[in-house]
Order: C-alpha cells, then structure tokens, then sequence
C-alpha cells in the first residue's frame, strides 16, 4: 500500500493577512505525515509592483511577465513569500526547506508558447523531479515550493502557482496516495459568490459543465478547477478546495472534486 502524503497549495489573499497566515501555517504544521506546501502570492507581487512603478498585467489568470516583473516576482515569490513562510513553519517545529523549481533541479519548464499573447517569461511546466522531492521528505524536511520554475540554462520562469501544486501532486502520486488541498479565502466553491455559505459540497465532469454553462464559475476559479480535473485525470486520489479550515481533521465543509 503506498504512504499517504498531503499537498497544500495557499493562496495570495489568504496570504496578505499576517493573521490568517499565521492560522494557516499552524493548521499546515500540525498536518500528520509527509506533506509538501505550495504557496502563490500575485497579490504581493503586484503590490510591490505599485511601489517601484512596475505594471502588472493579467490575461487569463496568469502574469505577462516582462524582464522587470520577473525580477520582482523573483525577489517576492522566492526572497519575502517564501522566506517569512519557512521561519514560521520552523517556529512551529515544522522543518520547512524553501524552494524554488531551480532549487535541487526540482520543477523544470519551458517558455509558454506565443500564441494570441506573448507571455513573456512564464513557464508550463516540463517536468517534476519527483526524486529529488523524495530524497527531502525521507531526510524529514517539508519541502515549501513558491511560484517559480527554471529551463536548466539559467532562465527562470513564473509558473502558475495552482498548475505546480498540480504538477507536483501528479509526480508524487507514483509514489505516494496524494490529496491535493487547494485552499483560498472562502469556505469552498460557491453556488452563489455573494452567499459565503453557499459551498458547493461536491463537484463532478458532468455538474462541472453545467456550472461552466451558469458562468457560476469564474475568474481565478476558473485555472484552479481545470488544474483539480488535470490532477484527478492524472492519478492524484483527492482533490479539495475551500478555507484554511479545511485542513482540521473534523471538517466538513469544503469543496471535494471527483470524476
Ligand atoms: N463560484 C466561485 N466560488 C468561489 N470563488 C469564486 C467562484 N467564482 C469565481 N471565484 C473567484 O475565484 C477566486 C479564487 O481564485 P484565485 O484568486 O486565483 O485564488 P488564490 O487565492 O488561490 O490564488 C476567489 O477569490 C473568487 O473571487
Ligand atoms: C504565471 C502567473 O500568473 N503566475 C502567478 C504566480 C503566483 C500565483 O499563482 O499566486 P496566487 O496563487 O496567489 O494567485 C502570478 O505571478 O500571479
């Protein structure tokens, strides 16, 4: 039988409180077993991008990263996010390693393809050195990922922090039963956006059309559902989305995707 392990991926909103933060990262440290953290922060990134006269520019979800944003999702994602995360996680006696995909040769990419649009720097993912990951849960560390991949000829890229959390839980399924947590701001995936009770308790292919069809689901949901098929199709055993609460053992009430 193969060892459980458990992927949490969190949020930029949730992470631009220090206090909900703080919440989430004692929840994720007292997460029994091998687990691996994957964090975002494109709300930071953007911020800083404010300060220093840098644009920020979305299409689709995702970042057109020029050589100027790259540098600052650089010094966010894998300096300030990563950081601040790993020292709390240590506070709370969890032996966090903060990595980016160039760190130990861990997630290699390639330049997303031009087609409408020229992302610029951003990456889809190549491959996951599942080994390498491996080698740092035995050796007892819990590997913290941020939102940055490599081309392994010196060119980083950024990569979408919810498609690496799908990526990486893919990977480590041939070794491990992996349940992929996607957790954000609200309690789940909502029925009615401006209802925060409304959380839809389960979510298949076929109901998932239909609230495609209802445009119910929108914006960031959108890549984050798509990366939640991806992973089911891909051999991860559970994928779930909802608040940070859903990482205590007795909840109930978050979003479970099936087939
Ligand atoms: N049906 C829905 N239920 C919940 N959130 C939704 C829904 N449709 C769109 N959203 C939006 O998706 C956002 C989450 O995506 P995103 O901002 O990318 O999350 P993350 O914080 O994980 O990066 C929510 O903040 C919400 O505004
Ligand atoms: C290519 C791309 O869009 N990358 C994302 C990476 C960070 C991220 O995904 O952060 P959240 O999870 O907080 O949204 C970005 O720069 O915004």
């Amino acid at each position: 039988m193969k060892k459980k392990l458990s992927l949490v991926k969190i949020g930029g909103n949730v992470m631009e409180s220090k206090n909900e933060l703080a919440k989430f990262l004692q929840l994720f440290s007292e997460l029994q077993g091998p687990k691996i953290l994957v964090h975002g922060g494109g709300k930071l990134a953007t911020e800083l991008g404010v300060k220093l006269g840098v644009e920020a520019q979305m299409v689709g979800g995702r970042r057109i990263t020029d050589a100027q944003n790259l540098e600052i999702i650089t010094m966010v994602y894998g300096g300030l996010a990563n950081k601040n995360i790993v020292a709390q996680l240590q506070a709370s006696h969890c032996n966090a390693i903060g990595l980016s995909g160039a760190d130990a040769n861990t997630i290699k990419a390639y330049k997303r393809p031009v087609r409408e649009i020229d992302f610029g720097f951003v990456g889809d993912v190549e491959s996951v050195n599942t080994k390498n990951i491996e080698r740092l849960l035995q050796g007892g560390f819990t590997p913290v990922f941020c939102a940055i991949t490599h081309d392994g000829n010196g060119q980083l890229f950024n990569t979408n922090a919810d498609t690496i959390a799908s990526e990486i839980a893919i990977g480590m399924s041939e070794m491990y039963e992996t349940t992929l947590y996607y957790c954000f701001e609200k309690k789940g995936v909502l029925l009615n956006i401006t209802d925060k009770d409304s959380v839809i308790k389960n979510i298949d292919s076929n109901s998932y059309q239909d609230l495609l069809h209802k445009k119910i689901i929108a914006d960031g949901m959108l890549p984050k559902l798509e990366n939640c098929f991806y992973a089911l199709q891909k051999n991860v055993n559970k994928v779930c989305i909802g608040d940070i609460s859903m990482l205590r053992p007795a909840s109930t009430v978050y979003t479970t995707i099936t087939l």
